[in-house]
This record gives structure tokens, sequence and C-alpha cells, in this order.
């Protein structure tokens, strides 16, 4: 089946770009971005002036623009952390975001095409996902692609597709310890495959270069509780991935990994990322059976009822690992208040079905 949703039109899809430097790499993007509105959240000292080239229709938020708008609420959003991303989630009003790092930049397909990463997204997110069923020639919506002998017939409409994960070239989102013992790999496989991830299935879904749809799975995307004053860095998309993806198995919606792929070219220190994730490493052993026996009740109405829910049960069971894991529940919670305000109308609806 080859059905290509009609993809959204510019003004349906914000960029969000969480930013400690300058933001040069846009003029590779320009032929791309240049119709969205980008959002950049400017992390560390609000006083320094982000170069953004001319020609770009954006917003631009510092820390002073967070507190100023979300008060006492901006103590959830991470500071000096690429986890402040989603406070950018929080103000766009699109429909859909995409979010990229500042050190990714069009990667080309072994034909040597340069990859319009945004429109391969959009092109994910617009048809449906088979999390029920794997489909062995990966996305049956693909173009020349198809469901294979086998696959139920009564499955194959599929579900919603709520996020899209891309991929990255050149260097990997590997964590500290891979980085160290492995200074010098390079990412140069490409595999032209779009696949559904499973019903029941986590996945550590990397920031760099995701889309999602805001209106609906955006409460779910909290970056959580970061870096300045937290024991944690580098965790912030995983937490936000393993809480989307439990509330999507939930309300059976959709996610999907693969192409696109973007070309990353910073490898940030391995030190110095050791110091930040070295306690998610030992902790993600307790974390990740959590969120595989995370049930949620029927009665949840929203993506922001799933959520507050699932907060209370990373309270109830997650504090006796440290602490923290009542702060960060804390946060989940202030999140959604500060979701509800700024977005009363898109509370992450049930599936139409
Ligand atoms: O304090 C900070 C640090 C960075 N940023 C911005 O966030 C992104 C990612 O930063 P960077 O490329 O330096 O780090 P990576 O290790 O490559 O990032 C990977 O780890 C994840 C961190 O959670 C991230 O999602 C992955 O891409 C850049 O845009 C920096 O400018 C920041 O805002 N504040
Ligand atoms: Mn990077």
């Amino acid at each position: 089946m080859s059905a290509l949703g009609n993809l959204p039109a510019p003004e349906d899809v914000d960029i969000v770009i969480p930013t400690i430097r300058n933001l040069d790499f846009l003029e590779q993007w320009r032929p791309f971005f240049e119709r969205h509105k980008l959002i950049i959240v400017q992390d560390g000292d609000p006083s320094r002036v982000v170069k953004i080239p001319e020609g770009f229709n954006y917003e631009l938020y510092n820390r002073n623009d967070i507190e100023r708008i979300l008060g006492k609420r901006a103590e959830c959003i991470s500071f000096k952390d690429s986890a402040c991303r989603c406070f950018g989630f929080l103000v766009s009003k699109a429909k859909y975001v995409y979010t990229i790092d500042d050190d990714c930049f069009v990667a080309e397909d072994p034909q040597g095409n340069k990859i319009n990463a945004l429109d391969q997204h959009l092109r994910n997110i617009s048809t449906p996902s088979t999390p029920f069923f794997f489909n062995t020639l990966y996305d049956p919506f693909a173009q020349g692609s198809d469901f294979v002998r086998g696959y139920p017939f009564s499955l194959r409409e599929g579900v919603e597709t709520v996020v899209s994960h891309g991929l990255w070239l050149n260097i990997p989102d590997y964590d500290a310890p891979t980085q160290l013992v492995k200074p010098a790999e390079r990412n140069t496989r490409y595999v032209n495959a779009v696949m559904t991830v499973p019903k029941g299935s986590l996945f550590p879904m990397c920031g760099m270069n995701l889309t999602f749809n805001r209106e609906v799975i955006g409460p779910a995307m909290y970056f959580g509780l970061m870096g300045h004053g937290q024991p944690l860095g580098r965790y912030d998309d995983m937490w936000a991935g393993w809480c989307t993806k439990v509330i999507c198995d939930h309300l059976s919606l959709g996610v999907k990994t693969g192409l696109p792929y973007i070309w990353h070219s910073k490898a940030s220190d391995p030190f110095t990322n050791l110091k930040k994730e070295y306690k998610g490493i030992f902790w993600q052993e307790e974390i990740i059976p959590f969120f595989q026996s995370v049930t949620l009740s029927d009665d949840c109405q929203t993506v922001c009822d799933c959520y507050l829910e699932l907060a209370q049960k990373v309270r109830d069971e997650l504090s006796d690992l440290d602490p923290y894991f009542t702060k960060l529940a804390d946060a989940m919670g202030t999140w959604i208040e500060a979701w509800k305000e700024l977005n009363p109308e898109a509370q992450g609806r049930y599936p139409q079905k």
C-alpha cells in the first residue's frame, strides 16, 4: 500500500531548537526550514546574543522569558541542559513539532541526494503505524512497500502515528561509556527503512532529530528535570520517550523510527557526558522494568490524564530508588499545569475510535 497521507502545511509545523551556540547550521537547512516558524530556546546566559541567519521567521526565548511566561512553574524547565527544548513545545501553537539540535546538518543518501529530513518525518507521521503485528517489509505505507503475505487484513488499517524518530549519520547518539571505548566510531550505515516500534516495546528516544504530533502527544513530551542542580543529564529525551511510548501503547497510537537521517557533526565530551549520565546508567535498570510493568487505567480521558496517572506511579514506585524521582514526579505535574494553561485546546485527545 503506498498511501501517502497529505503532508501538513508549513504553518502546521514548528521547528524547536535548543541552543548554547550560534545558529549558522540553519544555512544548510534554509531550503527546508524557511517556510516554518522556528522556536529557538536559548539556554545558559540570557544576556548572550544568539546569531541567527537572516530570513527566518523565529521566536527566541531565553531563561528570562521562560521565567516571565511560566512564573514559579519555570522550575520544571531544565537549565543548562538540552532538556530546555520542551519549553518550545509548550509555547508552540502548531499541530506538529520538529525538534533538531544545532549541530545536526543535512545528510546525503547513498545516491548523494540531500535529505529533506522534515519532509520524511511528515511522510512518516502522515501515514498509519502498525504496532500490533510486525510487517517484515517495514513500513507498509512507504512508497514501494506494502503488507506482506500473512499479515492479518483486520490489522491493516493501522493506528494514528504521533511520533517519528529519525537517526544520525557520522556521530551516533552513543552513551558516554560507549563513546569512551569507541571514540573513533562513526555511523556510515544508511539503512533505508522506517518501522513501527511494536506495542509493548520501549525504545531509546533521541531528541536530536524528532517529530511529533503536538496536539495529541505533546503533553507527554516533557524532557525531564536535568542539568543545573539536578543529579542527572542526557536522560531528558529518554524519559520523554518512555513516558510517551507507554501512553501511546495505552491509547493505540503509533511511534515510527528509522529514516530520515541527519548528519550529526559534534561529539560531545565523553567525560562530561559520563558525569551527567552515570546515575542514569544504573538507575535505568530499575526504571525500565517500571515502565514495562506500568498499566494505565481505562478512565484516563486524555494524554494529560494518562500523564498525571503516570507521574503518580513514578512518585509511588520510583522514589525509593532516589528522592530525585519525587521531584521529577512533581515536575511532571507542574508541566501538565503549564501545558493546560498555555494549551487548553491540546490536551491530547483519545483517538477518535
Ligand atoms: O547545556 C546545554 C547543552 C546543549 N544544549 C543544546 O542541546 C543540543 C544538544 O547538545 P550537544 O549537541 O552538545 O549534545 P549531544 O551529546 O550531541 O546531544 C545528545 O544528547 C542529548 C542530550 O540530552 C541530545 O538530545 C542529543 O542530541 C544542542 O542544540 C545544544 O546547543 C543546550 O541547549 N544546553
Ligand atoms: Mn550533538
